[in-house]
């Protein structure tokens, strides 16, 4: 087991990773201030229901806390106004005062939706993630929470931040392949943008982490969480450093929204963005490997690196101007200088950008 500690001044919270953490969950939370005289909302979905919520709820409710639950359905579309505003009657139905934790269990889909309720009911309460996916290891730090927009990802937001990531690596042996690939896709990113030899172990083991082997599923996600929680300490509200955690996610989050939220999943989506990224990089400068190593690095994980044919470059270059990076007229973009290392760059043309969605539906240059 490992502690990793979000550093935020007095919001500093630790990243619990470790197998068994589940049924230990009492007292994880009594540990970060969460008391039993309020009502606490667990929020899942209904595959991780059947699976690990009568364990989280029985572990609390034996440590005497009062629990109440909600089931959204599984997938993308469930980060929407209209499930936030069941969980919103579901939180008040259930009695939820200023002192109760929103708990979300899941991956990050539930854990974006559950920590904008959290964000908004009574003006803010208690979040705690207990993460079930690879993947958030990623959505579960830095308190980045958001429902989408038909329009555009994550356009309806906040930073809020949990008390508490507890992050039992057991849950992780039921997820189907094509989700282990997803979450794998934003491991590799940390070492895309932060650690070179971090990028290249993900590669080189590559097969245990497909087949969830636990040492070396363990040490992926403490180093890829290390290399977030860094990040978020020292750019809390993605003032400057903050940006590079959105690699790939340009063009990925442009994908996600004209395919229709999950069609694509968004680890495949921000694969293919992440060689959109790589193009760029070479375009700029960067050594042509570059884009044949990032390439290499995603296929050995499993994850697409061709966009689809059938997908517009009009619809994407439309879709892409919402994103958050974009500011004052200007494409600004994340981009690799190497593999480990990666600027941010304003003002890029988007006639260079076009270019490259096009060039990435007919694979590697
Ligand atoms: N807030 C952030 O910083 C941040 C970072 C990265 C991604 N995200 C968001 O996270 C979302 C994607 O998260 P995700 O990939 O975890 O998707 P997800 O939450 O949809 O989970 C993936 C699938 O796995 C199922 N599942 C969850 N745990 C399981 C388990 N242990 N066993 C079997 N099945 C299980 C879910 O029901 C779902 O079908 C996107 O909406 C993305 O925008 C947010
Ligand atoms: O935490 C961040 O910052 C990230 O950019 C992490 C991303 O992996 C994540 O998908 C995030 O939700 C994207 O945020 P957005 O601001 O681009 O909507
Ligand atoms: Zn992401």
């Amino acid at each position: 087991m490992g502690t990793l500690t979000v550093d935020l001044g007095e919001r500093s919270y630790p990243i619990i990773i470790g197998r068994g953490l589940l049924s230990q969950a009492g007292s994880h939370l009594k540990k970060c201030g969460i008391r039993t005289g309020s009502p606490h909302l667990i929020i899942t979905d209904s595959n991780t229901a059947p699976l690990y919520l009568e364990k989280l709820q029985s572990a609390l409710e034996s440590e005497g806390f009062q629990i109440v639950t909600a089931i959204v359905p599984a997938g993308e579309q469930s980060k929407s106004l209209a499930v936030y505003e069941e969980m919103m009657t579901r939180a008040i139905t259930g009695g939820l005062d200023r002192k109760s934790a929103v708990i979300a269990l899941g991956g990050g889909v539930v854990g974006d939706l559950a920590g904008f309720v959290s964000a908004t009911y009574m003006r803010g309460t208690y979040f705690v993630q207990v993460p079930t996916t690879i993947l958030a290891h990623d959505s579960s730090v830095g308190g980045k929470v958001a429902v989408n927009h038909p329009l555009a990802k994550n356009m309806i937001g906040a930073f809020h931040q949990p008390v508490l990531v507890l992050y039992d690596v057991d849950t992780l042996q039921t997820l189907p392949d094509r989700e282990v690939s997803a979450g794998l896709s934003e491991m590799v990113k940390h070492g895309l943008i932060w650690d070179e030899s971090f990028a290249h172990w993900c590669r080189d083991h590559a097969a245990e982490l497909l087949a969830l082997q636990p040492e070396a599923l363990e040490y992926g996600l403490e180093k890829g969480c290390a290399v977030k929680a860094e990040v978020v300490s020292r750019d809390e509200r993605e003032n400057d450093l903050r940006a590079i955690l959105n690699l790939g996610h340009t063009i990925g989050h442009a994908i996600e929204a004209i395919a229709g939220y999950g069609e694509f999943l968004h680890g495949e989506a921000i694969a293919i963005g992440m060689v959109g990224s790589a193009k760029l990089g070479v375009r700029l400068g960067a050594d042509p490997s570059l884009e044949t190593e990032t390439v290499s690095m995603l296929k050995a994980l499993r994850l697409p690196t061709v966009l689809p044919g059938h997908l517009s470059t009009d619809d994407i270059m439309s879709a892409m101007s919402h994103d958050k990076k974009f500011t004052e007229g200007q494409m600004n973009f994340v981009v690799p200088k190497a593999i480990g290392s990666v600027e941010f760059v304003r003002g890029i043309s988007s006639d260079m950008v076009r270019d490259i969605v096009d060039e990435l539906k007919k694979g590697e240059a």
